[in-house]
């Protein structure tokens, strides 16, 4: 569904991507590894248009979309998620899902002013909601949610864009260990139906989700396997891995 060919991305002296190849399988969650300053954060911001590569081509469902703006990515389905500061802090969790169907739908300039008289919309938000875990949740203030449950809230806002593939900037960053594996579990129901790309440093997480591993070093891939051929290779378990996810 994705295949990145060459892509880099230098500041000043710093080449933060340099050369990334990545190709990812439909239905597959594969994650991104690698150490502090690696480069992850650069190829999501690639990926997702925040971020004009120097060199390099990013291709989608067969389309050369390395020249596209954020906007017209993320209509293709392709935008990334967990970035808690796009919620609104001042709306519920019911209203924020509600607004990113609009947003999707294209009927953002529709009256705002009272989105629960759209049935269909708070119908298909509540759903959203129930799937993420926030069935529940669905009146309480976005300021007033636990860490854990913004991030949930972040999932379902990201799912109501119906995307074509999820890009996952480390969904457990912050997160005690209940929280993580909850959001594990979460993850684990989305397997299959959506294709997720996965920037995690919480290895029991990584381990557990994904179907293929890429290894980033200094932006360069060093690596890409399944769970068992990364753990047993032997460049990566020095660079990266050490023993703690052997
Ligand atoms: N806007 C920027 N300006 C200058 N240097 C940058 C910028 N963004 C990233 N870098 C540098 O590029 C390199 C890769 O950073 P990046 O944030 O992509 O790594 P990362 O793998 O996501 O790290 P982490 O796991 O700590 O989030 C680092 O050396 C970083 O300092």
């Amino acid at each position: 569904m994705l295949e990145v060919r060459g892509l880099r991305k230098a500041f000043g002296a710093v080449k933060a991507t340099d050369g990334v190849d990545l190709a990812l399988a439909e239905g597959a969650i594969h994650a991104l590894i690698g150490p502090n300053g690696a480069g992850k954060s650069t190829l999501i911001a690639q990926l997702c248009g925040e971020l004009r590569p120097d060199a390099g081509s990013i291709v989608l469902d067969g389309e050369d979309v390395t020249r596209l703006p954020a906007f017209a990515r993320a209509r293709k389905g392709l935008s990334r998620s967990f970035q808690i500061t796009e919620l609104c802090p001042d709306y519920t969790a019911l209203e924020n899902v509600v607004l990113s169907l609009m947003l999707t739908s294209g009927r953002a300039f529709q009256a705002w002013s009272n989105p629960r008289r759209d049935s269909g919309l708070v119908g298909g938000a509540r759903r959203w909601l129930a799937e993420v875990g926030l069935g529940d949740r669905g009146d309480a203030h976005v300021r007033d949610l636990a860490h854990g449950e913004k991030r949930q809230l972040e999932l379902a806002v990201a799912l109501a864009r119906s995307p074509r593939l999820l890009l996952l900037d480390e969904p457990m960053a912050g997160m005690g260990s209940e929280e993580s594996s909850r959001m594990t579990t979460l993850l684990l129901g989305l397997k299959r139906r959506y294709t997720i790309l996965l920037v995690e440093h919480d290895m029991d997480a990584v381990f557990a989700l994904a179907d293929r591993l890429t290894v980033l070093v200094y932006g360069k891939t060093i690596f890409t396997g399944t769970p068992d051929e990364v753990r047993a290779h032997p460049e990566v378990r020095s660079a990266y891995l050490g023993e703690q996810a052997c």
